[in-house]
């Protein structure tokens, strides 16, 4: 039985200035399913990302998120975001449960006063992510890793069905990455739809069900183990990537 897609991204295409970022990009995901995202430097799984998000504007073609516009999707809270980490400016002064708590934020009201409810969930995802212990430091003064998982928790806070990760393992130690994987795998289980960028092709058949091969557009869609072949990433990376020990 098939279900009905939790993200549909038909025939998109981005612009930026005269730099064609996504060219015509279709593909589905669907609850319950890691999808793995590998493209080379620039290949668009940034702006991929974006336009799921609805933060960049397609020139051409439509995302809809559960059968709604992006914007309408990320107001009721479906949509969780991990950025790389070059879009989060660390300095800012928030606590690492104040960033889990701004996943509660579409709840609240103008007021953005916590009740006990927004309180628990943050507490609850703070363990999930074994960051309990660390809720109170400044984010600047975290290593790769627990930055990544201070901004899975605050997705697991929101309640998001959909996560989309942009390069959750870059800069990571090996305990960060075992436990993001874990984690995703577990949230899939129970229901969530997640995409997730990485350049760690060898940890791909661990933690995705699927897999796409992006360069500007969709290369190819489908399990992990055809869609590494060599054939397949040369395609995608060029010749270079067989020869890289
Ligand atoms: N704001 C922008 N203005 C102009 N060009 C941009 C902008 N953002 C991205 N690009 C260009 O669009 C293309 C796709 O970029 P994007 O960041 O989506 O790729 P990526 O696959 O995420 O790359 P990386 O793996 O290096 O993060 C690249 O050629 C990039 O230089």
């Amino acid at each position: 039985m098939t279900t009905q897609p939790a993200v549909e991204v038909r025939d998109v295409t981005v612009h930026y200035g005269d730099v064609l970022a996504l060219d015509r990009v279709s593909l589905a995901l669907r609850p319950g399913r890691v999808c793995g995202l590998v493209g080379m430097n620039g290949s668009g799984k940034s702006t991929l990302f974006k336009a799921i998000m609805g933060t960049v504007k397609p020139d051409t073609g439509t995302v809809r998120i559960n059968g709604a516009a992006p914007a309408a999707a990320r107001k009721a809270g479906v949509l969780g975001y991990v950025p790389q980490s070059e879009d989060v400016d660390w300095t800012f002064p928030l606590s690492v449960r104040d960033v889990v708590m701004t996943g509660r934020y579409g709840r609240m009201g103008p007021t953005r006063r916590p009740k006990k409810a927004d309180r628990d969930a943050v507490e609850h995802a703070l363990e999930r992510v074994e960051l309990t212990d660390l809720a109170d430091r400044q984010i600047g003064q975290l290593s790769g890793g627990q930055k990544k998982r201070t901004f899975v928790a605050r997705g697991i806070a929101q309640g998001a069905t959909i996560l989309l990760l942009d390069e959750p393992f870059a800069g990571v130690d090996k305990r960060s990455e075992a436990t993001i994987t874990a984690l995703l795998r577990e949230l899939a289980d129970a229901g969530a739809a997640i995409l997730v960028s990485t350049h760690d092709l060898h940890a791909l058949p661990d933690l995705a069900d699927e897999a796409i091969l992006l360069l500007r557009t969709v290369l190819m869609h489908g399990d992990p183990g055809v869609v590494l072949q060599p054939d397949n990433l040369a395609a995608a990376f060029g010749l270079d990537v067989m020869t890289r020990t």
